[in-house]
């Protein structure tokens, strides 16, 4: 597989939102992220709520600079570009579909409006090659023609989000990266959001990341999965391994916790809550919840290990969870430590 996006060091570092105007508080998103997207392959994100998922898939598709590192489509540095080179690059390497397409889509635009802006922007064909290509990318997506003269208020929240990855479409990215595409929609169009993902993927030879913080579907949509945890990628792995092969004691807790994924075990106790992203902990971010933690783990974070002879499972921790360590074997230690 050829490699399409690198990331090298990403870090963002933001001001924090709370603590008055002046305040020096910054929140670190992003640190140190080092990712490879191959042409063609799904990568699932999953983490618990603010680690920087959100984060990583704006970087991924240079809506979010990165305050240092590097970011490289097809080999190219982006923030080293002209910026009238990197909207090329972007608008026309990457789409973006995001969590809620109600409030993603103009409200004043049609169906057929939204789709033909990205074709006008970046001139693409004739006016009527563009009308056409409208049409093509409503059928690919499952809307009705008649549809096209439609504002995004008078469709479902499912044909919103139909409309959301067409328009991702229009330009016939190589990377589609979809931000918790399904968490706004009614349970019951989720499946078939899902399914025209994996659909459109197959057909397009599409690379996807897919960011949710619903485990099973990230699992059931991937092929190598990646777990972040206050702004850092932990581990990589296959998305066949991680369920009871995740070698990094994080992912395995957060696994444990996954309603139906591995009942009738009950989840690893981890203590206390994750520490804010202003004041990550040295060293290993997770040790301050991790049953396994020693003063090693306070003082640095490990680089890359790989499982075994393969590359495409990797952890950062100083106290791996054993092969063929069972969940429950790690529920108990988890409990003889607190
Ligand atoms: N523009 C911003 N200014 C300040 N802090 C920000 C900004 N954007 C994100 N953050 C903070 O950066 C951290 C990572 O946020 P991010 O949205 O990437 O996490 P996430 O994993 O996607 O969370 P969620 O699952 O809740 O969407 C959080 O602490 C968040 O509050």
């Amino acid at each position: 597989m050829t490699d399409l996006l690198t990331l090298r060091d990403a870090h963002v570092v933001h001001k924090a939102r709370t603590g008055g105007l002046f305040t020096r508080d910054r929140v670190f998103a992003l640190t140190g992220a080092d990712l490879t997207i191959a042409a063609g392959e799904t990568v699932g994100v999953v983490g618990e709520s603010g680690c920087g998922k959100s984060t990583l898939a704006k970087v991924l598709v240079g809506v979010q600079r990165p305050t240092q590192g590097t970011v490289e489509l097809r080999g190219k540095d982006l923030w080293t570009m002209p910026p009238a080179a990197r909207r090329q690059a972007v608008g026309t390497g990457t789409g973006m579909i995001f969590q809620d397409p109600s409030t993603a889509l103009n409200r004043r635009l049609t169906v057929r409006q939204i789709l033909r802006d990205p074709l006008d922007v970046h001139r693409r064909g004739t006016p009527a090659q563009r009308e056409a290509r409208v049409r093509e990318l409503m059928s690919l997506v499952g809307l009705p023609k008649v549809l096209a003269d439609a504002l995004p208020g008078q469709l479902s929240g499912g044909q919103r989000q139909r409309v959301a990855i067409a328009r991702a479409l229009a330009l016939e990215p190589e990377l589609v990266v979809a931000d918790e595409p399904t968490s706004a929609l009614d349970v019951s169009v989720r499946a078939q959001i899902l399914n025209l993902l994996l659909d459109l993927k197959e057909r397009l030879g599409l690379a996807l990341v897919f960011v949710s913080h619903d485990i099973q579907t990230v699992r059931r949509m991937s092929d190598r999965v990646i777990t972040m945890y206050l702004g850092k990628i932990v581990e990589e792995s296959p998305a066949a391994e991680i369920t009871d092969a995740a070698r990094h004691p994080y992912t395995r807790a957060l696994f444990s916790a996954t309603p139906g994924l591995l009942d009738p075990i009950e989840p690893i106790p981890l203590i206390g809550p994750v520490p804010s992203a202003t004041r990550p902990p040295s060293g290993c971010p997770f040790r301050t919840r991790c049953w396994k933690a020693t003063d090693e783990c306070a003082r640095t974070m490990p680089d890359f290990a790989t499982n075994g002879a393969g590359a495409a499972h990797r952890y950062r921790c100083h106290h791996p969870v054993a092969a063929g360590e069972t969940t429950r074997e790690l529920v108990s230690q988890a409990k003889d430590s607190a």
